[in-house]
């Protein structure tokens, strides 16, 4: 990832004109998770990753600065890569503060010199829906005010004193909730932190301290901040009903080239006797197939990325390896499997003699039922040609909750 974020791509300036600041550099006192709050999980990935999601999908093209607890740069930098995708030219992360305000202008001291409007967005407010970032873009677009999105107050708010006694009853007409993403114009906000005198507990309140107007737009009772235990809960809910069978499919693909020199392993099994495949492992596009068709059903990534297409520790490895290591990866994440379905493409072996024992091999491996079907192209492509052999399989997998 570039760490000068606002690096034009080469022939054409497409520098952003909108900055986003997301602050994750927080302990998370109060959600007491063995981890610093935005690395916490939320269902099988990071609260940061989540919180991410919203942004990469917003209108117009945007820089993205993390803000991460110190010693948690690097991996707040993989998370950022995984999101970003083509967009991690425009994405960076540096360490954070002590206070979310000293987060924030770390923050801004990363920002490119294209960056007209900054948004500030808690990581916490991981739910936050994409048409919020759009519209307070928007709004800083046609005023030139701080836009920051609110909600009405429902609860009856009071004043109280030192005793808890109640003063008096606030008009709860007048209030709202206020949330993030806060969004500014670049040169107005950098001079409001550069003479900021106290802590605010919002950019809004700062920015408003320097003599600036701030508006509010509607904000979005998704984008509430995860601080308790409780909060968490109701994300963790909130996301699981998002796919509410708690099912998901995952399918994956591969094709090995036959290599004479090599002894065939298939489904698991060994085929004495038969053309072998060639493979950085053994070679087995079954289990390969599986491998990928599980992790992509749990949102994990693939077989290269997850254990590498050269790893020296899976020289010649058999398919169960990956198997049982993807089985691992699953149940951590919190997933158990359903079933898994693989159909091999391909003229030889003869499968059907063995399916029976590769299904009670393979259903083993993973305490879920396998079947293993298998077909041939009618003399058609490279597995007509008998060049290679090919496997595709799909899995279901169900998220489990304690
Ligand atoms: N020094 C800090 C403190 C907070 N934050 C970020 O500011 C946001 C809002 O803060 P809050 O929810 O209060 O997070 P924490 O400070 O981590 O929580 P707690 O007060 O419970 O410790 C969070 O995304 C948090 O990561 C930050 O970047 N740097
Ligand atoms: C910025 C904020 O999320 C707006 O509601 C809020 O002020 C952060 O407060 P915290 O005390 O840091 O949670």
């Amino acid at each position: 990832m570039s760490s000068n974020a606002s690096s034009p791509k080469a022939g054409r300036d497409r520098s952003p004109i909108v900055g986003v600041i997301v602050v994750a550099a927080g302990s998370g006192t109060r959600l007491g998770a063995a981890r610093p709050k935005a690395f916490a999980p939320l269902g099988s990935r990071t609260i940061l990753a989540r919180s991410l999601d919203p942004i990469f999908s917003m209108q117009r093209e945007a820089q993205v600065v993390v803000v991460a607890p110190a010693e948690l740069v690097d991996e707040a930098r993989s998370i950022v890569t995984d999101a970003a995708g083509p967009a991690a030219q425009y994405a960076s992360v540096v360490a954070g503060g002590a206070t979310r305000q000293q987060s924030v202008a770390r923050g801004l001291d990363a920002l490119g010199d294209s960056v007209r409007i900054v948004l500030v967005h808690d990581a916490a407010r991981a739910l936050t829906p994409t048409s919020v970032f759009d519209a307070v873009v928007t709004g800083v677009a046609q005023t030139a005010a701080g836009i920051v999105p609110g909600v009405p107050v429902t609860d009856t708010i009071k004043r109280v004193d030192d005793d808890e006694v109640v003063v008096e009853t606030v008009d709860r007409a007048e209030l709202r909730a206020v949330q993030t993403p806060q969004a500014f114009p670049r040169a107005a906000l950098a001079a409001a932190y550069a003479d900021a005198e106290r802590e605010h507990t919002d950019d809004a309140a700062l920015f408003a301290a320097a003599g600036n107007t701030v508006s509010i737009v509607e904000g979005d009772q998704l984008s509430f901040k995860i601080t308790t235990p409780w909060d968490l809960r109701r994300a963790e809910a909130l996301e699981s009903s998002a796919d509410s069978t708690g099912l998901r499919t995952g399918i994956g693909t591969d094709v090995h080239a036959f290599d004479d020199a090599a002894e065939l392993w298939l489904a698991g099994l060994h085929w004495p006797g038969e053309r072998g495949l060639s493979g950085h492992s053994d070679g087995d596009p079954v289990c390969h197939a599986i491998t990928d068709a599980l992790l992509s059903a749990a949102g994990l990534g693939d077989i290269g990325s997850v254990f590498g297409t050269s790893d020296p520790e899976f020289a010649g490895a058999h398919g169960d390896v990956f198997l049982r290591a993807t089985v691992q990866k699953l149940t951590e994440a919190g997933f158990a499997i359903s079933n898994v379905s693989v159909q091999i493409i391909g003229n030889s072996p003869r499968f059907s003699p063995r399916r029976s024992e590769a299904e009670r091999l393979l259903t083993g491996i993973l305490s879920a039922p396998v079947s293993v079907s298998a077909t041939t192209t009618d003399g058609l492509g490279f597995t007509g040609r008998g060049e290679g052999i090919c496997a595709i399989a799909t899995a279901i997998v169900s998220r489990q909750y304690s």
